[in-house]
């Protein structure tokens, strides 16, 4: 998708401004990136494909639905296992996988806790000052603790994550349905309205959700590819859209 160019953005020209979090606002996307390699490391082996690799987090698994993002990885390596059930917690099972990586997640993020960003933390501040209406589109089932953890959850008036998404049957990102569910619940309009992002999956959902502006924050997918997804702007830091 060519990018269109909206540079640079003026933080007055839109009503809303709707977050990714793990890796837009707080760390959390180094958490969920060890605790995949843990887990695939795993897997693989004991299927004797090729070793996981940190490209296939941003492949595969970065902002995508936790199950739908092990379907996708374990397609890569050519392997399809059973759905399984909410008790699993093998590895012989898709949702065996996504609950083992979960329990390393949250032993953690219960045992580390977690900060917000600086940048973000600016970026929020002058948002908050200027009376933007604040979201959370989240593909995790952890947004709510991980808000909770970093003590930013009254900042946002609505959260939609993965929680809400399976709730509600939306399809997850890259397809735009979440990222069009917290609009509508702050009565928005997406074309008046700024999604931010780290993932490709993310930048794709808000493009295809006919955001007005899609920020990518690079940290670690690479700014060639978060242009690629369709990103109208790419950063390093929140920080820098705080003039
Ligand atoms: O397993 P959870 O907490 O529901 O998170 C699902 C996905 O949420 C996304 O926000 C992360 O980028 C992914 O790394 C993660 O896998």
């Amino acid at each position: 998708m060519t990018p269109a160019s909206v540079q640079p953005l003026h933080l007055t020209d839109y009503d809303a401004y709707l977050f990714d979090l793990d890796g837009v606002i707080t760390p959390t996307v180094e958490v969920h990136r060890r605790a995949w390699a843990e887990t695939f490391a795993e897997v693989f082996s004991a299927r004797a494909v090729a070793p996981y690799v940190d490209a296939d987090y941003f492949a595969s698994l970065d902002g995508r639905p936790r199950f739908a993002g092990v379907e996708v990885l374990l397609a890569t390596r050519g392997i399809v296992l059973p759905e399984g059930s909410d008790l699993d917690d093998g590895l012989d099972t898709v949702r065996g996988i996504g609950h083992r990586k979960n329990r390393v997640f949250t032993e953690v993020l219960e045992r580390d806790g977690i900060a917000a960003y600086p940048g973000t933390l600016r970026l929020l501040d002058r948002l908050d000052a200027l009376g933007a209406m604040l979201g959370v589109v989240s593909s995790s089932r952890n947004a709510e603790a991980v808000l909770r953890a970093a003590g930013l959850r009254d900042r946002f008036r609505v959260v939609v994550d993965g929680e809400v998404a399976a709730r509600e049957h939306l399809p997850g990102k890259p397809a735009p349905d979440t990222f069009l569910r917290a609009a509508q619940l702050l009565s928005v309009d997406p074309a008046r309205s700024v999604v931010l992002e780290d993932a490709a999956s993310g930048i794709a959902a808000g493009r295809a959700g006919g955001f007005a502006c899609v920020v990518g924050v690079d940290r670690g997918a690479g700014a060639a590819a978060l242009s690629d997804a369709g990103a109208h702007i790419v950063v390093q830091d929140l920080e820098e859209l705080v003039a």
